[in-house]
């Protein structure tokens, strides 16, 4: 498919799996679009295959089966477009590195290959960055001195550096006290609002992201569900994609999700399985995968 058909889709999958060796798959006969604006979250348990599917995104991980295009090319090809927040590490306390210095780091990692910009451009770009995220105050800052809340939100600056159209984060929440999550997730939201930059945002904090997460991507056990938060995470959908009883409660306004298995049942791929579902908004969520 061309870049201009598949314009409105900055991500498809279509019957994409993933296993490793002979292992069961982490997922598979998984659709999934990602539209220019769309906020993604994508939750499940640890080992489910969340930050595989970013892999697989970022063109450094093949499925197994199926076909995935980013931003209408292959995701290696789609790259110096795709910004990504990795899974975080405190910085290195003896770094002498500049906060505004690991955004530039960002930037320059896209260009290799493209026209030299002047460094006139290349402060613009920074800059812009910092100031998107709210990092402007400590950009000459050591970046080892900040706060974790301020070395996450420089971690997203330098996803932004380079202009993305597609925003991969893989548990940008982590560590972060409430306040802070919610700051980087109004962060990330502005982002897209104000670019329509796909984001695809892999985390266990539920609350933060509920605001803002237009469909939720559920990994469990071989198993995956997709759409609308309030659809997903109810006690129902939950309880057939892990195929035992697990609740989700309201508390003070929280959702609260109990009785996660500690092992999910791992669906055979023998088993008959249901059409995932991919449209956002407009129906129920479906259980795809075998069940
Ligand atoms: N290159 C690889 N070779 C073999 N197994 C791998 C490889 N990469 C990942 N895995 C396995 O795939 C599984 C899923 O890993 P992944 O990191 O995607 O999970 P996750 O859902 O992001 O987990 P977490 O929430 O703990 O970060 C894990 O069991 C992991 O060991």
């Amino acid at each position: 498919m061309s870049d201009i058909e598949d314009g409105a889709q900055l991500v498809r999958l279509s019957g994409a799996a993933l296993g490793f060796d002979a292992g069961e798959p982490l997922w598979e006969a998984l659709d999934l679009t990602v539209r220019p604006g769309e906020f993604v979250a994508v939750l499940g348990a640890n080992g489910s295959g969340k930050t595989t599917l970013l892999r697989c995104l970022l063109g450094m991980q093949p499925l197994s089966a199926g076909t995935i295009s980013v931003l209408g090319k292959s995701p290696t090809a789609a790259r110096r477009e795709v910004g990504y927040v990795p899974q975080q590490r405190r910085f290195d306390p003896l770094t002498p590195v500049r906060a505004r210095d690991l955004v530039g780091y960002g930037y320059d990692g896209h260009q290799w290959g493209l026209p030299v910009l002047s460094r006139r451009q290349r402060r613009e770009r920074i800059d812009a960055a910092l100031a998107e995220v709210g990092a402007t105050r400590f950009a000459d800052a050591p970046a080892s001195r900040l706060s974790g809340g301020q070395q996450q939100l420089l971690r997203i600056a330098q996803a932004l550096a380079c202009d993305p159209r597609l925003l991969l984060c893989d548990e940008p929440l982590l560590s972060l006290d409430l306040h802070h999550q919610r700051e980087v997730c109004a962060v990330v939201d502005r982002r897209r609002r104000d670019h329509d930059t796909g984001v695809v945002f892999v985390t266990h904090e539920i609350n933060p992201v509920l605001p803002y997460a237009d469909r939720v991507l559920y990994l469990a056990g071989g198993r995956f569900t997709i759409g609308p938060v309030d659809e997903v995470m109810t006690s129902q959908t939950l309880t057939r994609l892990y195929g035992s009883p697990v609740d989700v409660l309201k508390v003070r306004g929280q959702l609260v999700v109990v009785g996660i298995p500690d092992h999910p049942v791992h669906h055979s791929s023998s088993e008959p399985h249901d059409e995932p579902h991919d449209e956002p908004h407009d129906e129920a969520p479906e259980s795809a995968g075998p069940s």
